[in-house]
């Protein structure tokens, strides 16, 4: 489902790679944990996926879709079927908990009933019901953080990134937030976490992914988060942990040398190809874009020319496979919280939206893109969607087996409910056998503990005519969309004059790919706002024709985004959070009002 190949990334022309050749597969319904010291390169692997950044070097595919080839016009789409939360929340400020998670319903042009209906039930599902209306700094961090998660999933997205969710919360609130991510993945959401929590790492017993210095040392099916004595990880980090490199990121003694390394179970140094040149200077490969590797099937790979109109959905996305992977690996649970996938109907396969081989139909995919966007909206499936095309949904599939289709009579277990409660004892069993095997231990140095806050910012997607040449290709074909000129795209945000610091290395994004039209609640593409919708701050929404015109205008009971307004002081880094944020929830360029305020509240 999410493929690495050979990936290198550096963020500085001639620097020390972020990531160096990693070569990982993510299947559908996985959870894994990703391991390593501060600085090893888990973040950027996470924000890979997200499609914020490209490598130099090799091929990131989600789906099917080579992200390299993926036009920027359809990164916001894209972004969409992926939920990401982080450790420091990033929630808007100056927006209630309800209207946080409303505001990626609105994004995609989701109706006021449906919005209403769906926030309501997600609230519920992370506990949260009675905060809807509290601001982000009227809770608590673990409360912030389930907010957080509410809104990465409200759209149900198939593929889940959490990087360090529960750095900053204290061992019960990161209980909470873990219960919660088990229950999504249960769900069939590929779950990728990104964590220095021993203790959780320990207790859950995952598939362990472990980089070091950008490489990927380790990958055990249910690791532990020390590498087992004697594997290549063990070896490497006995020798770092003997010069004293990773004593501040782990506390632990360093374990003795082995006398005979056994087999390790590395992924990436098999592939590796010793003393391999890499690049200095940001390039795309494209020989290794537009060759297809030897042993991969045509629906992971796809032909030269269809890579950039294939779609990735969240609905089809999660088959029979993820259902296979879902139960508990090492009968920790007792199946109490686990619904029957077959007794529900989940496990039916999901076909049409799969992508596509050589010689798929262009005019197909684009319905499966509308589609796919409109699918987003269906967040209460009614009786006849369901019987069609039944849907896999963390929200009813999470609540103690009670699985309602409709997505509406679903009991939660919101925290003091009979499902909570059972919860919480699986916990404490669960901590209690972890500590007989092992005391749990927190580490000291944990970044939270370190005051670090939000560290470095995501990139901005920049043009290269470069990319540009090397995508347009595949895409060519979608119609009237990729000759619009590049002059003519509105204003949205102006990477280089607002956020310089924020800046990466080129990565060939074009210009000329950001989107001319939006999608609106039917999946149909609708004309951008008109020029009198994008002026002055409205005191009130009810003044404001843009709060209350739909993309499009199509329609009066489709929410328009409301636009994020910085609390304190309008400052840049409320600013750029906000920014950031709304990038990373599919915000897109038809969304000017958002854009347009979010600069004139510097
Ligand atoms: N935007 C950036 N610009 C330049 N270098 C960066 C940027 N982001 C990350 N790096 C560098 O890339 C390397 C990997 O960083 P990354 O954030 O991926 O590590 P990490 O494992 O997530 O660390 P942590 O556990 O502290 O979050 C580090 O050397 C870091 O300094």
């Amino acid at each position: 489902m999410i493929r690495f190949e050979h990936v290198t990334r550096r963020y500085e022309p001639g620097g020390r790679p972020a990531l160096d050749d990693v070569t990982v597969e993510f299947n559908r319904g996985d959870f894994v944990f990703l391991i390593g010291a501060s600085g090893s390169g888990k973040s950027t692997l996470l924000r890979m996926i997200l499609r914020e950044g490209l490598p130099q070097r090799g091929k990131v595919t989600v789906a099917g879709q080579n992200l390299g080839l993926m036009l920027e016009r359809r990164v916001p789409d894209y972004r969409r079927s992926v939920g990401m939360v982080f450790q420091d929340f990033r929630l808007l400020p100056d927006k209630t908990v309800f209207d946080n998670v409303a505001f990626a319903m609105r994004v995609i042009g989701a109706k006021r009933s449906q919005i209403r209906e769906r926030v309501t039930s997600v609230l519920e599902r992370v506990g949260l019901e009675d905060l809807g209306r509290r601001y982000p700094h009227e809770i608590s961090g673990g409360e912030q953080q389930r907010a957080a998660i509410a809104r990465a999933m409200v759209n149900e997205p198939a593929i889940l990134l959490a990087d360090e969710p529960t750095g900053n919360l204290d061992p019960r609130a990161s209980d909470e937030v873990m219960k919660i991510l088990r229950w999504i993945n249960a769900s069939g959401t590929t779950v990728v976490m990104a964590t220095h929590d021993r203790a959780i790492v320990d207790r859950m017993r995952r598939r362990v992914v472990q980089l070091h210095d950008g490489a990927l040392v380790r990958d055990d099916e249910r690791g532990s988060y020390d590498p087992p004595r004697g594997s290549h990880a063990w070896t490497i980090l006995s020798e770092q942990e003997t010069s004293g490199a990773l004593r501040a990121h782990d506390p632990r003694p360093a374990p003795a040398p082995a006398a005979e390394p056994a087999p390790h179970t590395v992924t990436a140094d098999a592939a590796r190809s010793a003393g391999e040149d890499v690049p200095a200077v940001a390039s795309f490969d494209s020989d290794s874009e537009s060759t297809p590797e030897p042993g991969t099937t045509p629906e992971e790979s796809p032909a030269p020319g269809e890579e950039g109109i294939h779609v990735s959905w969240p609905d089809h996305l999660r088959g029979p496979q993820a259902v296979v992977d879902v139960p508990e690996p090492t009968g920790e649970f007792d199946g109490a919280e686990m619904p029957d996938l077959d007794r529900d109907g989940y496990t039916e396969p999901e076909s049409g939206l799969e992508p596509e081989g050589e010689g798929a139909d262009p005019e197909r995919l684009r319905d499966a893109l509308r589609q796919a966007v409109s699918s987003h909206t269906q967040m209460s499936a009614g009786p006849e969607g369901a019987a069609e095309k039944p849907r896999l949904s963390w929200l009813s599939h999470a609540a103690g087996g009670e699985v309602d289709r409709q997505g509406s009579a679903a009991t939660p277990a919101a925290p003091g409910s009979a499902n909570d409660r059972r919860d919480e004892i699986e916990d404490a069993r669960l901590r209690a056998q972890s500590s007989e095997d092992e005391p749990p231990i927190h580490e000291p140095d944990h970044p939270a503990s370190r005051g670090q806050g939000p560290r470095r910012r995501l990139p901005v997607p920049p043009a290269s005519p470069a990319e540009s040449a090397t995508a347009a290709t595949p895409d060519e074909g979608e119609g009237p969309a990729s000759s619009d000129p590049p002059s003519s795209e509105p204003a949205p945000p102006d990477p280089a004059s607002v956020e310089p610091a924020d800046r990466d290395v080129p990565e060939h994004v074009p210009d000329a790919d950001r989107p001319a039209s939006a999608v609106d609640a039917e999946g149909e593409e609708v004309a951008d706002l008109p020029p009198e919708h994008h002026q002055s701050d409205a005191a009130s929404p009810a003044d404001d024709p843009i709060e209350h015109a739909p993309p499009g205008g199509s329609s009066p009971d489709v929410e328009s985004p409301e636009v994020p307004k910085p609390r304190s002081s309008a400052s840049q880094s409320t600013y750029t959070d906000t920014r950031r944020t709304a990038e990373q929830l599919g915000v897109t360029g038809e969304h000017r009002s958002i854009w347009r305020r979010l600069r004139r509240n510097r």
